[in-house]
């Protein structure tokens, strides 16, 4: 089964580029949905969460407020690594079941959408392939404060709790550029474009269907 991980910053497009990816019929499993998953009421990452960072972290409805939570481990890192401790084993272990339930549909590739898949590097050993999805640093802060309704200081930190946009660039075997327009990327989601000398990934979806042999 052939495994690409897709990559890059918080807000650099991950989310844009795999829903394209998904039009053209492509399985994707999000770390970010898992995540969520993970932490739900009566799973044994939430017991540890609220016994590390007490009940004051719960909404009222008994999940866990992901607002301050997030407030809490993007300005203190000894937070976050606590976090991530708890939360990267369940997250890992779910997504595996994940590839393991395609790959038992006979779909011969799968895309793991990772925002942190070359910090932990835990997955990367099962991959075949790896994207980053890259867009300038100006863009980067500009689209995350707008989507997140954060201040410039509060996505500088979110951005800083991540390896460098650059150096992962520079880890991955393809990069799709999202500094421009949503058509732009769009185009380099359907072909390869060696010809303008970028690395881009082209995914043909008609070769994933499933009942195929793995
Ligand atoms: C901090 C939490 C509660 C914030 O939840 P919220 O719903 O506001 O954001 P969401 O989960 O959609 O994450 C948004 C983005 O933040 C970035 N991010 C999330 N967690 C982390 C982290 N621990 N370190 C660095 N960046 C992170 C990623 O780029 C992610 O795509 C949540 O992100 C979380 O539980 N994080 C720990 C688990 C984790 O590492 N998830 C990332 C996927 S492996
Ligand atoms: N090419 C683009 N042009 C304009 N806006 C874009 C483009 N690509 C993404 N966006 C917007 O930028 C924001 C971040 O994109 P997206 O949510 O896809 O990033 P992400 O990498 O998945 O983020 P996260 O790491 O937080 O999950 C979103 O509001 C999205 O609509």
């Amino acid at each position: 089964m052939f495994l690409v991980g897709l990559t890059g910053g918080i807000a650099s497009g991950k989310s844009a580029v795999s829903s394209m990816l998904r039009e053209l019929g492509c399985p994707i499993i999000d770390a970010d949905v898992v995540a969520r998953k993970v932490v739900e009421p009566h799973t044994p990452a939430y017991s540890r969460i609220v016994y590390h960072f007490g009940p004051e972290i719960l909404l009222e409805n008994g999940e866990i407020d992901r607002q301050k939570l997030g407030q809490l481990i993007f300005a203190n890192e000894e937070k976050r690594k606590l976090l991530n401790s708890i939360t990267h084993p369940e997250i890992h272990k779910a997504m595996l079941k994940e590839i393991l339930f395609y790959f038992l549909r006979g779909y011969r590739y799968v895309v793991l959408d990772v925002p942190l898949l070359f910090e932990t590097r835990r997955l990367t050993r099962f991959l075949n392939h790896t994207v980053v999805v890259y867009c300038d640093p100006a863009t980067q802060l500009l689209r995350l404060m707008q989507r997140d309704g954060l201040t410039q200081e509060q996505a500088e930190q979110r951005v800083a709790a991540q390896m460098p946009l650059n150096e992962k660039r520079g880890l991955a075997n393809h990069v799709i550029e999202n500094s421009g327009s949503r058509e732009d990327t769009h185009r380099q989601t359907q072909r390869p474009d060696a010809e303008r000398g970028r690395k881009t990934i082209s995914v043909p979806a008609s070769v994933n269907a499933p009942g195929r042999e793995g």
